[in-house]
């Protein structure tokens, strides 16, 4: 697979990505990102370095049609950037190898024709943050947050779908958004049944971010990863595969340090959550009611080609959700935010027994841990038809491994830095 350029017009803010799958028949494709233009400035040196990270990273979603042995990197780069690559290409396409049954895309280094020394540091640390915003309810706790500690947050989004506008609406917050078209013929190619699977996209959607924080002269990304989401699903010959793999510390650390690497900034982007559990943040999302009638977790609520639905009531991101949520407020509150009682639905059983760890691994899904669920489970008391059924399904052993302090106290590796992290503590 090679990048053999990219083009970028400060005007219209659009950059166009090219990607080349070698082979008899070589293909080609264009990936269009359309960054939101400032009102004012030129272009910051930092902006094409960035771009350069995104070009690369982006090219996941065409080397899965093909899972070439070869990737190479269009120019040199420092030595952080390199591993970044290699990992995005390894570690972020894991569950599409397993799934395919791809052994050799887990051993493959991208290569780079050559070292390049980091780039002098530029202090961006001080900027208004800009917050990263998928519609659910990590990144309305997180700019919830910053709002309360007066950073004067810009949430932004890629592709804002109803559901994201919406939440911004509720927010009262004036938003920045970016648009991301993929080349039409990887759906053709798709189609005439293609390989396809899962891709890291939460590192396409963080370089996009960086890039428009860049440009917009704001301060840090700030995501909403929770500990979580660093779990593997699964292990397989030998290396951890898991659907969250760019959500994940390891993948913030990599990223933070390429960015820094490449393009200078100091304090590129970390997830302010990364130290709570999902049920830890169900409970800070309670505390916002005016989000109701908006938040979406559902991922179903946001394939390209069905920008409308919310909740689907029936996938483990709800049911998991759904838990998580049941302990921090009134029923009849959970099921105006879900649209489904799923307590009431013994259909769902089977699901929430995935969750509790009583049936196969962590389904590939943005799913909390089994603790968690565990934990969920033991703080509700009301007899609803699947909560009766769980407990009893739950063996006695199960509920050793399960405590509130643990997963309600934060912990785990963060790069939150120390100011922000004041901020997180005093929002507890
Ligand atoms: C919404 C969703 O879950 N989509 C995944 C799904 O794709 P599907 O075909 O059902 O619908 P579309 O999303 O409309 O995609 C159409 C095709 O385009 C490909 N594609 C899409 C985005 C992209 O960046 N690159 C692409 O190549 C896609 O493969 C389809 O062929 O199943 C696909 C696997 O077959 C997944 O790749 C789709 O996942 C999206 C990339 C996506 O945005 N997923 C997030 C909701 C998601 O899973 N987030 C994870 C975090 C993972 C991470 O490490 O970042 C999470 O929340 O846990
Ligand atoms: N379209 C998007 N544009 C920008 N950032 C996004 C987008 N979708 C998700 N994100 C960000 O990526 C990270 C992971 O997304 P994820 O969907 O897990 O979070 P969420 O929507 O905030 O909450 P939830 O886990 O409840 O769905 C979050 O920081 C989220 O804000």
């Amino acid at each position: 697979m090679r990048f053999p350029s990219y083009a970028f017009d400060p005007a219209t803010g659009v950059a166009t990505f090219d990607y080349v799958l070698d082979g008899p028949d070589p293909l080609h494709f264009t990936e269009t990102i359309t960054l939101p233009v400032p009102a004012e400035g030129g272009v910051p040196e930092a902006l094409p370095r960035v771009l350069d990270l995104l070009h690369v990273v982006a090219g996941v979603s065409y080397f899965k049609v093909g899972a070439p042995a070869r990737v190479l990197a269009p120019s040199p780069v420092a030595p952080e950037v390199a591993e970044f690559f290699t990992a995005v290409y390894t570690q972020g396409m894991a569950e599409y190898a397993y799934r395919n049954q791809l052994p050799h895309v887990l051993e493959l280094t991208v290569e780079v024709p050559g070292a390049l020394e980091a780039a002098p540091l530029i202090d961006n640390s001080q900027g208004r943050p800009l917050s990263a915003v998928g519609g659910g309810k990590d990144s309305i706790v997180t700019l919830e947050i910053l709002r309360a500690a007066g950073l004067d947050p810009v949430p932004f989004s890629v592709n804002p779908n109803p559901v994201i506008q919406n939440v911004n609406a509720a927010s009262g917050l004036p938003a920045l958004a970016a648009r991301r078209k993929l080349d039409p013929r990887l759906f053709e190619l798709n189609k005439a049944g293609a390989l396809n699977g899962h891709i890291p996209v939460t590192a396409i959607n963080s370089l996009i971010a960086i890039a428009t924080a860049v440009w917009h002269g704001l301060g840090p990304v700030v995501m909403s990863n929770e500990r979580s989401a660093s779990d593997p699903n699964l292990i397989w010959n030998g290396h951890e595969v898991n659907h969250q793999w760019s959500k994940g510390v390891e993948a913030e650390g990599l990223l933070r340090a390429a960015v820094t690497a490449h393009a200078g900034l100091t304090e590129p982007y970390f997830s302010l959550l990364r130290s709570l559990s999902e049920l830890h943040i169900a409970q800070l999302f309670a505390r916002h009611t005016q989000y109701d009638d908006v938040v979406t977790s559902c991922n179903k609520a946001f394939k390209l080609h069905d920008p409308t639905a919310r909740w689907c009531g029936d996938c483990p991101k709800c049911r998991f959700v759904y838990l998580a949520m049941a302990p921090a407020m009134p029923r009849d509150r959970l099921n105006h935010i879900f649209g489904h009682d799923l307590f009431a639905d013994e259909a769902q059983l089977p699901g929430f027994l995935e969750l509790l760890g009583i049936d196969a691994h962590k389904p590939f899904e943005c799913v909390g841990e089994v603790e968690e669920s565990l934990v969920a489970l033991s703080m509700l008391n009301d007899d609803a038809p699947v909560l009766t059924a769980l407990r009893k399904a739950v063996p006695p052993t199960a509920w050793t491994t399960a405590s509130r302090e643990d997963v309600l106290t934060p912990g785990g590796p963060t790069y939150v830095p120390p100011t922000y992290a004041k901020i997180l503590t005093d929002a507890l």
